[in-house]
């Protein structure tokens, strides 16, 4: 018998130990459906892999973290990626695709402390407290509820980031509960932040696998592995953020949920100082998804979201 020749599929990954972690789970996973298929690695750096210095709200997002991993697969270097969907741009480049939408974990952030402030909770922390992020969505909306802290820019990956929380470069920071748990981390959640003081990054939590278009024999093999209730979540996410976005990273929130087959989308904007703080909500079939992004996008606009956002662009640009 001669067994049809299959190719070796092709994974690409940033090298990033996070990275790393869910890119394997995903082969796992994947080997498991397909025993008889053979899945290889390809790890990559990117732009925000390499550029550690500059805060990243100024170099913006399109792309920063997933760039060379597209030119890979466009080149057929590598025939798919995995990202956390949070970093995939929402409009991708031409001839590329989002073919797969993982199981989200919890999509909250969470607050990290130094061990000098464990007795606080994020209501509680003292005036001056120094809170570590680098997304200006959290900034906004957490200086929106606690005007009496202190905000400094954090980069680097988690380890980095904990090491320089627990050297004594800031008092808290906050991170994604995804990755932490991901990484095994899921002890040094000392708080997650609820939803009513701060909404998500819209697709947080969850993996998003891109692929080539024209690739219907890897979009199938991807396609097991997709979750058709977070994938409804994060469309309607990622349309309401392709709707309002100007291309640079900003700070806008979300959070969904689908019950009783209603698919709810709340969404906010927020102005650098979190003095000025939109929200609204929006509520239909969860097979609607994209519209709904559009619809919540529509609303948000018209309450001044437009004008929010120009002005936190302009101000990006100036200080560039
Ligand atoms: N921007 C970095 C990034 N991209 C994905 C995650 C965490 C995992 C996820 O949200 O899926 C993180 C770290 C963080 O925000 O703390």
């Amino acid at each position: 018998m001669v067994a049809s020749p299959t190719r070796t599929i092709r994974i690409g990954s940033r090298k990033s130990q996070l990275a790393l972690v869910q890119t394997h789970w995903v082969q796992g996973e994947l080997q498991r459906h397909f025993p008889d298929r053979q899945f290889d690695v390809q790890t990559m750096n990117t732009q925000g892999d390499i550029i550690l210095d500059v805060a990243l709200a100024k170099i913006g997002d399109k792309g920063l973290f997933t760039k060379e991993l597209e030119v890979g697969m466009l080149n057929r270097e590598v025939d798919f990626a995995v990202h956390s969907l949070k970093d995939l741009p929402t409009n991708l480049p031409d001839g590329l695709m989002l073919g797969c939408v993982t199981e989200r974990e919890d999509p909250a952030d969470a607050l990290v402390v130094h061990e000098t402030f464990k007795t606080y909770q994020l209501d509680s922390l003292p005036p001056g407290t120094i809170v570590g992020t680098s997304s200006l969505r959290r900034l906004a909306q957490l200086r929106h509820h606690y005007p009496h802290l202190v905000f400094k820019d954090i980069r680097g990956n988690l380890n980095t980031r904990l090491a320089k929380l627990d050297g004594g470069d800031y008092d808290a920071i906050i991170l994604a509960v995804a990755g932490l748990q991901r990484l095994g981390m899921a002890d040094r959640i000392h708080q997650t932040i609820a939803a009513d003081i701060s909404l998500h990054a819209v697709g947080q939590g969850a993996l998003g696998i891109e692929c080539r278009t024209e690739d219907p024999e890897i979009l199938e093999v991807i396609k097991v592995l997709e979750h058709e209730p977070t994938a409804q979540r994060c469309h309607a996410e990622r349309a309401f953020l392709r709707e309002l976005e100007g291309g640079c990273q900003v700070p806008i929130g979300v959070n969904t949920e689908i019950s009783d087959n209603v698919l709810t989308l709340k969404g906010m904007v927020a102005s650098l100082d979190g003095q000025r703080l939109i929200k609204n909500s929006v509520s239909g079939s969860p097979v609607q998804a994209e519209q709904l992004g559009l619809e919540l996008a529509a609303k948000l606009r018209q309450q001044g979201a437009k004008e929010i956002l120009d002005e936190i662009i302009a101000t990006l640009d100036r200080d560039a």
